[in-house]
This record gives structure tokens, C-alpha cells and sequence, in this order.
């Protein structure tokens, strides 16, 4: 220990004292500055390798392609917005599993809100291999080409991310497939919503077969593909599968892609996927809407059953009654039954060429909704003509009353 008397010896002794407090004061400030700096250092680093992964991320998601692809598109193509995957990790509380509306083949999509307060659905892929990647970049390509009130809204894409994400508008009332088939008391999707919806679908599709710039197979039509919005008007969604004529010449794939219990038996045969490959996908969907079963649905604890081969088996015995939802019996015109059937019934033709085209389809279920609307109208002025003719009754026996 140091000790210091008041000496010439002494003073020497405070100086050496002053000494060790500026060296080891001096050292901290050195340790403080170093650890900082290296800090910084290893921040500036970390950033840099971060852009840097960013940047490998975007071009293996298919970043340049992509801007290929959209910048060589005609003037129909919307803009699609490319976010940073801060926003979309903000959007989606760091995509926290209580935002999850769905999960499909491709990937996990979340409910999120955007910084200036708009819903939206965010797909983020599950795995990334080039099939994938292919499928994805398609989606973004075909949807950004689409302006249809029936066809969801792809508002952009993060392709900065290990695996790339695909953002949409959100669609409220999540798909169709609950709506027909999670037992719900509370609300029943009735007649005339069915109805409805397959006519939205169907001219959505017959929009994509023609009304497009170039012709677009949807490839993967089935009720969980289809959305309802707050209004329960019809959405289609999922475009993975999709090909535009302009991409796929030939229609020849190397594997049949689609869902079992929808897919078109010729499609899966010839691997030669046609419009008329949609339209048969779309007439399980109104086999659905008219019997309330799964496309594969159970018969017995022990057999499943083609949806399409059971209905096309009872539409040759005549008894289309006998799979009709009970949900819907009662409130429901015999005539328009007998015609969603007869018209599910050509869809799911074994012949895709005596099919009926999405056009035709879609004609024909406006018919049967007029046809209906004007029975109902018809309906509705007998009643007010019955009711004139009873006043006018009453009012007759009641002069002659008075002229009593
Ligand atoms: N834009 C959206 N708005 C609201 N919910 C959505 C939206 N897009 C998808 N969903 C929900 O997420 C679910 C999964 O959607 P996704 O398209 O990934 O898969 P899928 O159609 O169920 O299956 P697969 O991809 O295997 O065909 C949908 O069924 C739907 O409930």
C-alpha cells in the first residue's frame, strides 16, 4: 500500500497518486471508445451482410425476372409495389401465429395492417425450391395483369426475404369450403347466395378464358379458392397454378397439378390441361353448392366417394332430389334446382369438348336467376292483382249492403 507524509517525498507521492487515476480513467474512456467502436464496426458488418442477403434473396426469389417479366408486360399490368420485409414484419406483429387465416400447399397467410391503416392478406411460401419460385413468380405476373371485382387483388410482393411473400387486399369472410361445410348455426349460406356466388365465379373464370388480354387457366378451381368478401360477393384466389396461354403453348405438363376430387378426369389422363379442365373443376363446385358435400365425402365409415361420380350416378337414375342440402329444401325453386343440375351435370361431362364453356356457363345461370326473379315478380303481381280483386269484392258486397 501507498503510504504519503507530508515530505518532499510526500508530494512525489500524490503526483504518482494523480498519475494512476488519469491512467486508469484514461484506460476505461480507451476500453469505453474500443468496445464502442467495435460495436459500431460490427454493426456496419452486420448491415452490410444483411443488404447484402437482401439483395442474394431478391435475385434467387426471382427479383430480376420479376422486373423482367413486369417491365415487357403490356400497359394492362397494375403496379405492383415491392415491400420492404420491415413493413410486412410490422404489419404482421413479426408474423405472429394469432394472425394466421389459412394454410395451403404453398405457404401460411396472414391477416396484417399496412402503416396507413389498410387490411391485408400475407402469403409467405413455405419452402423454396425452383418449382416453387416458378409458381410464385406466375402468381405475381397473372394477378398483376387482372382487373376483375371477382378476382382478388394482388397489391404487391417481398422478395427480400429467405422465402418470398405475396401481398393481397383482404378478403373478410374468409372461403367458401367453411361456409358449405363447417357446421354453422348461426348463419346459413341460403339459395339464392349460391346462386349468386357460382354466377360471379363462373364470370370470373369466363373473364379469364376470354374477356383477358390473354387467355388464363386458373387451373386450381375449388371452395377454398374461393373468397367472400363482407358483402358475400365471390372472390377467386390462389393463382399459383395458373397459366397464361402466352407462357404455356402447348398445355403439355410434366406433372398433373391440382386437387384430388376436382381434377378433371381427361386432364389427368392426357396431363393436357384445356379451359374445358377449368369448367369441370367448377361444376364439382356446384355440386358442392347444391348437395353441401365435400368433394370426396364419406358414404360410409369405411368408403370415400367421388362427389362427381356419385352426382353424375343419381342425375342418370333421376333422383337429383335426393342429394340436395337439406340446409336449402325448403327455401329453394324446384326449376332452379333442375337447372344448376342439368348445368353441373354438362360440366362434368366425361368429354371435355361436350362441355359447356365458361361464356355459356355463365349465360345460362343468369337465365335461370331472370327466370327466377320473374316468377317471383310474377308471383308477387298476381298476389297484388288477388288482393285488388278481393278489395274490389269487398267493396262491391259492401254497396250492395248499403243499397239494401
Ligand atoms: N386475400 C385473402 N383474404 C383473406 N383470406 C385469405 C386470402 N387469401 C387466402 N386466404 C385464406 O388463407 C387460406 C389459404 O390460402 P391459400 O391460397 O394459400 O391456400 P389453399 O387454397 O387453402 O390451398 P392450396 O394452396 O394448397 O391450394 C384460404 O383458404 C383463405 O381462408
Amino acid at each position: 500500500m501507498l503510504k504519503c507524509v507530508n515530505t518532499r517525498g510526500g508530494f512525489r507521492c500524490a503526483i504518482n497518486k494523480i498519475y494512476i487515476i488519469i491512467i486508469v480513467v484514461g484506460s476505461v474512456i480507451f476500453i469505453l471508445v474500443l468496445l464502442f467502436g467495435l460495436w459500431r464496426l460490427y454493426k456496419l458488418i452486420k448491415k452490410r451482410q444483411n443488404k447484402e442477403l437482401k439483395k442474394k434473396f431478391f435475385k434467387r426469389n426471382g427479383g430480376l425476372l420479376l422486373q423482367q417479366q413486369l417491365s415487357t408486360s403490356d400497359g394492362s399490368v397494375q403496379k405492383t409495389k415491392i415491400y420492404s420485409s420491415k413493413e410486412l414484419e410490422v404489419a404482421t406483429d413479426g408474423f405472429n401465429v394469432n394472425r394466421i387465416l389459412g394454410e395451403g400447399g404453398q405457404g401460411t397467410v396472414y391477416k396484417g395492417m399496412l402503416t396507413d391503416g389498410r387490411i391485408i392478406a400475407v402469403k409467405k411460401s413455405k419452402v423454396v425450391d425452383e418449382e416453387n419460385l416458378e409458381e410464385f413468380i406466375n402468381e405475381v405476373v397473372i394477378l398483376s395483369q387482372m382487373n376483375h371485382r371477382n378476382v382478388v387483388k394482388l397489391l404487391g410482393c417481398c422478395l427480400e426475404t429467405q422465402v418470398p411473400i405475396l401481398v393481397y387486399e383482404f378478403i373478410s369472410n374468409g372461403n367458401l369450403y367453411k361456409y358449405i361445410h363447417v357446421q354453422n348455426d348461426d348463419f346459413l349460406l341460403s339459395w339464392e347466395m349460391r346462386l349468386r356466388i357460382a354466377i360471379e365465379v363462373a364470370g370470373a373464370l369466363s373473364y379469364l378464358h376470354s374477356a383477358a388480354s390473354i387467355p388464363i387457366y386458373h387451373r386450381d378451381i375449388k371452395s377454398t379458392n374461393i373468397l367472400l368478401d363482407e358483402k358475400y360477393r365471390a372472390t377467386i384466389s390462389d393463382f399459383g397454378s395458373s397459366r397464361s396461354i402466352a407462357i404455356d403453348q402447348t398445355h403439355l405438363t410434366t406433372h398433373v397439378q391440382g386437387t384430388f376430387g376436382y381434377l378433371d378426369p381427361e386432364y389427368f389422363q392426357s396431363s393436357q390441361f384445356t379451359e374445358k379442365s377449368d369448367v369441370y373443376s367448377f361444376g364439382v363446385v356446384l355440386v358442392e353448392l347444391l348437395s353441401g358435400k365435400k368433394p370426396i365425402f364419406s358414404a360410409s365409415p369405411t368408403e370415400s366417394r367421388s362427389l362427381a361420380t356419385h352426382f353424375i350416378m343419381l342425375m342418370e337414375d333421376n333422383r337429383l332430389f335426393d342429394i340436395l342440402d337439406a340446409r336449402v329444401k325448403e327455401h329453394c325453386h324446384n326449376e332452379e334446382v333442375v337447372a344448376v343440375g342439368n348445368l353441373a351435370r354438362k360440366c362434368l361431362n366425361l368429354n371435355g369438348k361436350n362441355r359447356p364453356t365458361m361464356k355459356e356457363v355463365t349465360t345460362e345461370l343468369e337465365r335461370v336467376i331472370q327466370k327466377g326473379s320473374n316468377v317471383q315478380q310474377d308471383s308477387q303481381e298476381n298476389e297484388s292483382i288477388m288482393a285488388d280483386l278481393s278489395m274490389q269484392y269487398m267493396g262491391c258486397i259492401s254497396d250492395i249492403n248499403n243499397d239494401l
